[in-house]
Order: structure tokens, then sequence, then C-alpha cells
């Protein structure tokens, strides 16, 4: 497999033979990155260190390889990465029983080497491009950020997070102003453009691993900010209005441009029990719209709100 020397996928391999892991280090060390466990309980720990693909011995001295297995599917943080079991015995029932622990090969002792590494790599390349679908589907394919779909899942998470917490959960609505004209005097391409400037410039003025940026349609972005009450979406809303008031949202490469602006609307809400994320989305939607008609380039509430 052709894979950068700094970047080797990561193997966890458990078996609690040494001889048999030193077999497998012999055939997998130079084309991934190892990491050993002899134990089940060792195992449920490494995974923690993100492998792409887990070696799985039927027999382990302290918990059975087919509950580990099924303990890894359980997990979310592991749920994903492939596990293939090694087994010593040819037995379909148990072959059975992995695949319904959620394995999703078998390598039966003893194994030919050039077998191994064919069945690790597909299974590595599998698990690869099931990550980048996963990945691309959350994704904006205009500006890169994520979509609507992205948004919607993770608003319903961030509310029940915030139901939970008590604390406060903010949105900001932004809209490019008068994009219809942007479009018909300057083409659709450069409209694309200057949608990609806006959502370049939203996105280097969030701080928080928590907050998101998403498209939420045509020429409107959604900033959803966990534990940010109603004052610190208004700055943050103000910098991002001001920046694409600014230019610095503009394409790059053009001398000259259309003077872009943008509307927001921003809305704060400590959810209790029984509310709904579609409240605050409304709330925004209300605020953006108040900035369109008082004027648009603005940001409403344009006073923070007791
Ligand atoms: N270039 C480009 N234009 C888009 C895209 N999505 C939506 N638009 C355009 O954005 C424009 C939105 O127009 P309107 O909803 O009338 O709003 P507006 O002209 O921005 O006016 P206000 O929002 O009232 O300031 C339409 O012309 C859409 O074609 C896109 O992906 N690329």
């Amino acid at each position: 497999m052709a894979v950068d020397a700094d970047e080797l996928p990561r193997l966890l391999l458990i078996d609690d033979d040494p001889s048999s892991l030193r077999l497998a280090a012999g055939i997998l060390g130079s084309d991934y990155t190892l990491i050993f466990a002899t134990c089940g309980r060792d195992a449920l720990d490494l995974v923690a260190e993100t492998p792409e693909l887990i070696l799985l011995d039927y027999q382990l001295p302290d918990i059975d390889g087919l509950e580990v297995c099924r303990r890894f599917k359980a997990d979310p943080a592991s749920a994903d990465i492939p596990v293939i079991f090694i087994t010593a015995d040819q037995d379909p029932v148990l072959e059975a029983a992995g695949l319904e622990a959620g394995a999703v090969d078998f390598v039966t002792k003893p194994y030919s080497a050039a077998v191994l590494r064919a069945r690790v790599r597909t299974h590595i390349l599998l698990k690869r491009k099931t990550d980048l679908l996963a990945r691309l589907a959350h994704l904006d394919g205009l500006t890169n950020v994520a979509n609507r779909r992205s948004f919607d899942q993770i608003l319903e998470k961030e509310w029940r997070r915030a139901q939970r917490s008590g604390r406060p959960v903010s949105l900001v609505m932004i809209d490019a102003d008068h994009f219809k004209d942007v479009n018909d005097a300057w083409g659709h391409q450069m409209g694309d453009e200057c949608l990609r400037g806006i959502a370049h410039l939203a996105a280097s003025q969030i701080r928080r691993p928590a907050d998101l940026l998403a498209r939420y349609g045509g020429e409107e972005f959604v900033l959803l900010l966990p534990e940010t009450d109603a004052h610190g979406a208004r700055q943050l809303a103000e910098a991002i209005r001001a920046g694409i008031e600014s230019g610095f949202a503009q394409p790059a490469k053009q001398g000259e441009g259309p003077a872009l602006t943008a509307s927001l609307g921003c809305a704060t809400l400590i959810p209790s029990p029984g509310d709904r994320p579609e409240t605050l989305v409304q709330l925004a939607d209300r605020n953006l719209y108040l900035a369109k008609s008082n004027g648009r380039n603005r940001v409403e509430p344009a006073e923070d709100t007791p």
C-alpha cells in the first residue's frame, strides 16, 4: 500500500501469545504502526489510541475475544473500527458468532503472510473510503463548511445538552445582502467565490471547538454557539458583519469585486424540557428579517437585551 511513512495506519493487535504477536509484527510491522495488547482489559484501554483496524484473537486470558469485540462495537468511540478475528480453529459456529459480534473478517492460524497482508490492506482501504464518505456527507460542496443535514443533527445534540446543563445556546444567521444583484452584475461564479469568502471569514472568527458554522442554504449561513450568551453571540456577529463590510470576504484574486455586506440575526435561549430547537432557529430568522428590514448590513438585536 502506498502510504506516507509519517502516517502509517495504526493497527491494534490483541493476542495473549507473544510468539503470535511477534509473527504478526514481522509481517505487518513495516507497513503499519502496531499497538500490542495481551489481554482484553488492555485492549479495551488501548483502543483509545484510535487504531484504524483491530486484529483480535478469540482466546484471551481475562475477557473472551467475542465479548471484547461486542464491547468495541457498543462504544461509539470504537464502533466503526473494523475487527478481524484471528482463530486457531475453523469452526463455522464460532465464525458466525464473531460476525454477529460485529467482526468484518476472519483469519485462521496458521495463516499465510500474503493473505494476512492482503486482508488487512483491503479493510484499511474500505475503512478510509467509508470515513471519507461519512465526512463528505456532512460537508457543503461549495464552501466546505458543514451542510444543513450536519447542522440539524448537531443542533439537536447541543439543544439536549443545553437542556441538561441549563446553559444558554446561541444561534447567528448570516445572510448576504442583495445577493441576487451580486450574481446578476458579476456572474454566478463570482457569486460562488463570495459565498466561499463569507464562509472563510466566518470560520476564521470562531474560537471554540464546539462552535459550528454551517451553510443553511443558498446565500445563508448559520453559526451555532453552545454555552454562549446573547452578548457573546452579538459580539461575534458584529465582528463577522464588520469583516464582510471591510472586504475580508472578497474573492482574493480579484482586484475589484462586488461590495459585499451581510445581515445577521442572533438568538439566545436556555431551553426548558419540552422546548424544541426550531424555536431558536425561528427567533434568529425573525431577527435576520428585522436586520434586513432595518436597512441591511447590520446585526439584530442591535443592543444586548436583558
Ligand atoms: N452564486 C450563487 N448564488 C446563490 C447560491 N445560492 C443562492 N444564490 C443566490 O442568492 C440570491 C438570493 O436572492 P434573494 O433571496 O432574493 O435575496 P437577496 O438578493 O440576497 O436580497 P436580500 O437577502 O433581501 O438582501 C439568489 O439570486 C440566488 O440565486 C449559490 O450557491 N451560488
